[in-house]
């Protein structure tokens, strides 16, 4: 066994990925200090965790002082500073502080930044951090009208959410929520954006610090940097996202289309560029009718033009590995993150990385992909540091069970809304089948079959049938024969596999 390398164990970044692992790594090591060095004042620690089946997983997450680490893992040195530089072949990270701090394994969790469309505009907003979000809520107090880009997590929920304010929401594809959604779930889904929403407003539940220091007003430079970390489950509860307007939803879709160009006002009034396209509701009634003036003008690949108070962009992340990691050879996977293999151990050496910054390059699990969410994160965040322990100490270890099939919990359009394993039938090819069952305005279940096999499902609603359908993925059972008994809702299934 090679003696270990001097220095500590160092973790960079204090989003879910970093503290998990920064965590674990004091339970491994207990007599040794764990640096975690964070560019974010406050730290996401996971509380109340709870496995709610054998993969699926439920968590909050809290801001709290790094104080609070520390004196819950004495053993755990918090670092509230940015890394300036990563120096892999001296095995030390320089912080902006001008601190050198020498690792024998380093943990690379800087998360990831909002990948913006027409970056730079500033009209142009992300929502990442606790300090964006904010901003985004500051600003849309003002709104009359608001474009939002993106098809994503993000622009789902803001689509839901906003009030007080007309939302046009434009959409590369033809149903809403590309990332988590096919065509039936979204209809399903597009339902709830007509309706009035019901006066439920769930309290803030947790305590939030916040940076200050930041205030800017619309036209400054209002995008989201990469300094806190990343937001999550709840996010906008206890955020009032509601514009200067009385009404509760008005919102339109522009399927099919993306941004052609962006114009400031000015710019507007001296283009030619006069045909304003005046939003219309699911009534097909205009919105609006007043010429009235806007602080920036979106002309969509559609060629309708759309004047807004701002932009959202909710156009997805990139990884944060631009300053600080230059100079170092890593290998880099297709969207940007640090490859990292089965041990989470990027390219160079003792270096391992986790959650949002990474992108997992082992062969993975037929039943898991990659997505960055909160529990990924966490998972890997967690399985990192056992890797690291487990090289430090000379042992073998296994693949975390977490990796064997996707599982994801959230809420969208205020429903519970549960994924399982390849629940679009992501790479299975054309080959496979749908089963659905759906009652309007309750629950939509669509589970994706493969040669008898189930491969994945997407469980929308109070439908109690996430455990049911975990293990008859995890186990591959043939339900050839159980034809579509499998979704008939006068069949108790959990009894039917008990
Ligand atoms: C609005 C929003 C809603 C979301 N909702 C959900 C959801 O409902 N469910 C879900 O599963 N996921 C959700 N996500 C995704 C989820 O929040 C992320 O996948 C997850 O938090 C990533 O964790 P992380 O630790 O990898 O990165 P981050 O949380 O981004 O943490 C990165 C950390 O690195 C630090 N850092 C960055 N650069 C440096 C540097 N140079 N030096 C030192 N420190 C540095 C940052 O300060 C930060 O502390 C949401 C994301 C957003 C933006
Ligand atoms: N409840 C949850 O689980 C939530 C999770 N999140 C997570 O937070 C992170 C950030 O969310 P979000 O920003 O919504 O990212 P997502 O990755 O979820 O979605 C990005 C969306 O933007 C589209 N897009 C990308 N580039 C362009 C472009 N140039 N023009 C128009 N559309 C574009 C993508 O389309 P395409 O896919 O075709 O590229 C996709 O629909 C994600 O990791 C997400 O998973 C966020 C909110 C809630």
């Amino acid at each position: 066994m090679e003696a270990p390398a001097a220095g500590k164990f160092v973790v960079v970044g204090g989003g879910i990925a970093g503290v998990t692992c920064a965590e674990q790594l004091a339970i491994h090591f207990p007599s040794e200090e764990i640096l975690l060095v964070t560019a974010s004042p406050v730290i996401k620690a996971v509380t109340n965790f709870k496995q709610v089946s054998k993969v699926l997983e439920e968590f909050d997450v809290e801001e709290q002082p790094s104080t609070m680490l520390e004196n819950r893992f004495p053993n755990i040195k918090v670092i509230e500073c940015g890394v300036k530089q990563l120096k892999s072949e001296e095995h030390c990270v320089l912080t902006e502080d001008g601190i050198q701090l020498v690792y024998k394994k380093l943990c690379l969790c800087a998360g990831a930044k909002p990948k913006l469309i027409y970056e730079g505009n500033p009209y142009v907003l992300g929502i990442r951090d606790t300090d964006s979000a904010q901003e985004f809520q500051k600003q849309l107090t003002k709104a009359k009208r608001i474009m939002i880009i993106g098809n994503g997590g993000i622009a789902l929920e803001l689509a839901y959410e906003i009030e007080g304010c007309e939302v046009i929401w434009a959409i590369k594809d033809k149903a809403i929520g590309n990332t988590f959604f096919d065509a039936g779930a979204a209809e399903f889904l597009t339902s709830k954006l007509i309706a009035e929403k019901p006066e439920t407003k769930i309290a803030h539940k947790r305590t939030r610090y916040t940076t200050e220091g930041k205030k800017k007003e619309a036209g400054t430079k209002v995008n989201a940097g990469n300094i806190g970390s990343a937001l999550g489950p709840d996010w906008h509860e206890g955020l009032n996202l509601k514009g200067t307007k009385e009404f509760s939803h008005k919102v339109h879709i522009e399927t099919m289309c993306e941004v052609k160009n962006v114009y400031l006002q000015q710019e507007f009034r001296l283009s030619k560029k006069k045909s304003l396209t005046f939003p219309r509701d699911y009534h097909n009634q205009p919105v609006t009718t007043d010429e009235e003036l806007w602080p920036v003008y979106v002309e969509l690949t559609n060629e309708k033009i759309y004047g807004c108070d701002f932009i959202v962009s909710a156009t997805g992340v990139t990884p944060n590995i631009e300053p600080f990691l230059c100079g170092n050879n890593f290998e880099v996977g297709e969207d940007g993150g640090l490859k990292v293999d089965d041990h989470m151990h990027t390219s160079l050496p003792d270096i391992y990385a986790a959650g949002d910054i990474c992108t997992a390059s082992w062969q993975p699990s037929p039943l898991w992909q990659q997505m960055r969410l909160w529990t990924q994160a966490r998972q890997m965040g967690w399985y990192a540091a056992k890797c690291m322990a487990a090289a430090t100490l000379g042992d073998s270890v296994d693949m975390d069970f977490s990796f064997e099939l996707f599982a994801h919990v959230t809420k969208f359009f205020n429903y519970k809304v549960v994924l399982l394993g390849k629940y679009n039938a992501q790479n299975l090819g054309s080959d496979h089948e749908l089963m659905l069952r759906c009652t309007k305005g309750q629950e939509y279940i669509k589970v994706v079959m493969q040669d008898g096999r189930m491969m994945g499902a997407v469980l929308i609603g109070e439908t109690n049938l996430e455990e049911t359908f975990e293990n008859l993925i995890l186990n591959q059972m043939n339900l050839s024969s159980y034809g579509e008994d499998l979704l008939d809702p006068n069949i108790d299934i959990e009894d039917y596999f008990d």
